[in-house]
This record gives C-alpha cells, structure tokens and sequence, in this order.
C-alpha cells in the first residue's frame, strides 16, 4: 500500500525540468494540475507543504540566456528573477481553489541557528494551522555556493524534519528511481519499494539530466535517508503521471516507496543532524571512536587527539575515527582554542589548564548524533 495513505503532512517537491518545461518556460497547465491535487488532498484532511525549484531554470528563459550560468552571481540575479514567475503561479493556481499560498525562502543558516529553525518551524505551522499552503524554495539570491544548500531535494528533507512532516513527496521527470540512469541504461530495473537508507540505493542513483537542474537522483535518495531520521516515508514519482498525488494519497503504488526504518531520532538530535556543514573536527583514538560508536557515550577530551578548525562553544563539530571517518557530530561545549589546551587530559586537570572548574565533556552525549 502507498506509505502516503495515512500521511497527514506532506511536503511535495517539484524539481526544475518538471516546472520550467524542460526549461521551455514555466509548465502554468502542470502547476495547475498540483494545485487541483493539493486542494484535493486538503479536503482529505491532509496539510501540504510545496518545495518548488525552478527560480533559477525560469530566471535564466527570462533573461533571455541560453544556458545555466556559472558565476554565483548571475545565478543569484537569475533565481530572483525566476523566483517571481514561481510565486505568481502558484498563487493565481491555488487561488482559482481559494487557497492562499506564502512564499517562504530558507537558507541553510536560518535552519542551523536554533532560535531561527524554531521560528522557521513555528511559522510554517502557523500558516498550514491557517489553510495555506507554503511555497519554499532556497534563499538562493543571498548565499554562496559555500553556505548554500544546494539543492532542493535535501532542503525537501531539512523541511520534511523541520516541521516533522509524515512524507515527502518528491515529484520529478522520471517514474522513479531505477537500478541505473533509465536515460544511459535502458536495461536498467524499476525499483518500487526500498528501505530508505539502504547503501545499494546510492550506488543506483546518478547525478543531474540536464543543466537545468542541480540534484540528480542521488539527492533524492540521500534526502529519503534524511527525511527518514525524522519518522517520515519518501516517494519518488513522475509528476506528470496523472492525479499523482490523490491516488497516492488514496493508497495506490506509484513510483518508488522508501519507507522509514523504525528508529526515529529526537527532534533536537534531528537538528544537530541536519546541520550540513560541521565548524570543526575532533580527531579521536580508537577507544573514544569505538565507545561512541557502541555505547553512545559522551566525549572525554582524554579521548581526543587533535582539533582542526575555529570554532565557538555549541557549535556543531564532527568526531573523527583515527582512520578520518567520521563517527559523530554534535554540539561542542568548548572553543577551538580551549579545546586545543584540554585534550589528552582527564577530568581532574581540565580546571588545572583553563584556570576554572568546566564541564567534564568535551561533546555530551545528549548533544550528539551517532553517524
Ligand atoms: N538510478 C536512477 N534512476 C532514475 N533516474 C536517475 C537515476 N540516476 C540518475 N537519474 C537521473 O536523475 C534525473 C532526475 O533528477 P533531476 O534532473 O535533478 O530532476 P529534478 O529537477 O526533478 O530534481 C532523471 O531524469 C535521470 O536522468
Ligand atoms: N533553488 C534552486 C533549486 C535548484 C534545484 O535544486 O533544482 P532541482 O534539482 O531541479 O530540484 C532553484 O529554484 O532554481
């Protein structure tokens, strides 16, 4: 049975193929045909959350250029110029059901800062608690290719846990998911049903069709791996399959299903694990790796060999195995520079180094997420 049939909030994806027209011009007739879905799954009781791409692929027809640019900066100038083309859609087509729509721009520092993620989450619950319907897209016009998140189907998934969403809907150009590229492979095996996470499913997955897109497959699949650390499912479908999203809804096997394993991690754990890019790395011997990775504890500085990067306490850094895999991340309870002075010692000579009494651990184990 469809893993959508008992979700009450969905967050749907639609990448930019899908609604530029294969970068011919903004699909009016497609976004049409969603916002009819989405007004229907409404009356089902459902709430829906709508992450579209395309600014960049509409700004791009719009200005009249014959391709994706490469500097930053005319992609920027591009996604706020295309950004308007997407809002104004949506809005007249949701309009015609009587559903307001909000435009709702994230980058991937609004959703790493606490108070802004909480904020984030509170006013996307405020709106479905309202009737409308979300419009996200990334905050394109004012990150750099550094910061950014880069692409849609992972901000799909940061948003899927942010407002700890049931399923993630993610409609593309494809029926799903194949055991390779259908476009190189024409041997290649539809997959209907997986466990999200499962590694074989990266080794399936290629990049981007075309210039007008950013993820590929394998962004879909790691935004499933994602999303499912929250509890939710992740479908990838075709969205020009007709009235996809009610009778996927209604219980119908369409695409591929990636359920949820049965762990889901706490909600502030799901944030740490969201957070993209780490400030810092703590470099740990075999016996603090081996006793993170088995028996969740928290992290002494006696354990910890090196510390790499600048960072301020409670910011996000990534525990590294002596081999430089990573085995954890989380939430540090001293600055780089305190840090440096502190590890390899015990407990006891940490007030001895810093001149005060401080937290026995390096990273707590409540603050930590196990890789
Ligand atoms: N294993 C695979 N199964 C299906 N599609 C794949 C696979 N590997 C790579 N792809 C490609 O991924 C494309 C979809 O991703 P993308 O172009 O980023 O679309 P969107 O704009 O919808 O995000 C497909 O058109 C397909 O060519
Ligand atoms: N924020 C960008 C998203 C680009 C993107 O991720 O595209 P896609 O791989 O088609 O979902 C835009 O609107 O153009």
């Amino acid at each position: 049975m469809s893993l959508l049939k008992s979700a009450r909030r969905i967050v749907v994806k639609v990448g930019s193929a899908l609604v530029t027209n294969d970068g011919r011009g903004l699909d009016v007739e497609a976004i049409e045909r969603w916002a009819t879905q989405i007004a229907e799954l409404r009356q089902m009781g459902r709430e829906v959350l709508l992450v579209s791409s395309g600014a960049v692929a509409e700004g791009v027809l719009r200005l009249g250029w014959a391709e994706r640019p490469k500097r930053v900066f005319e992609q920027q100038a591009a996604a706020a110029v295309g950004q308007m083309g997407l809002v104004e859609a949506y809005e007249t087509h949701f309009r015609a059901h009587g559903i307001m729509t909000a435009q709702v721009l994230l980058t991937h520092a609004n959703l790493v800062d606490r108070e802004q993620y909480l904020n984030a989450r509170m006013t996307l619950v405020e709106l479905l608690r309202l009737g409308i319907v979300p419009v996200i897209n990334e905050n394109d016009t004012v990150v750099t290719n550094e910061i950014k998140v880069g692409d849609n189907d992972t901000l799909g998934a940061l948003v899927t846990n942010l407002v700890e969403a049931d399923a993630l809907v993610i409609l593309t150009d494809q029926r799903g998911l194949y055991t390779a590229d259908p476009r190189s492979n024409p041997d290649a095996v539809f997959v209907a049903e997986a466990k999200a996470g499962d590694p074989a499913l990266e080794r399936m997955a290629g990049g981007a069709a075309s210039s007008l897109s950013k993820g590929g497959m394998i962004t879909k699949i790691l935004a499933a791996k994602r999303a499912a650390r929250s509890g939710a499912a992740t479908i990838i479908a075709s969205g020009r399959e007709p009235d996809v999203l009610v009778r996927l809804a209604k219980g119908e096997l369409i695409g591929t299903h990636l359920a949820p394993s049965t762990s889901v991690m706490h909600a502030r754990k799901q944030w740490i694990a969201d957070h993209l890019r780490a400030a810092g790395r703590l470099t740990l011997d075999a016996g603090a790796a081996k006793a993170i990775l088995e028996r969740q504890t928290s992290l002494l500085p006696v354990g910890v060999t090196a510390v790499e990067g600048e960072f301020v306490k409670g910011e996000v850094v990534s525990c590294l195995d002596p081999e430089g895999n990573e085995v954890a991340r989380g939430l540090v309870n001293y600055s780089s520079a305190d840090a440096r002075r502190i590890i390899g010692c015990h407990t006891e000579e940490i007030e001895a180094r810093l001149g005060m009494p401080d937290r026995p651990e390096l990273i707590h184990r409540d603050n930590m997420v196990v890789r």
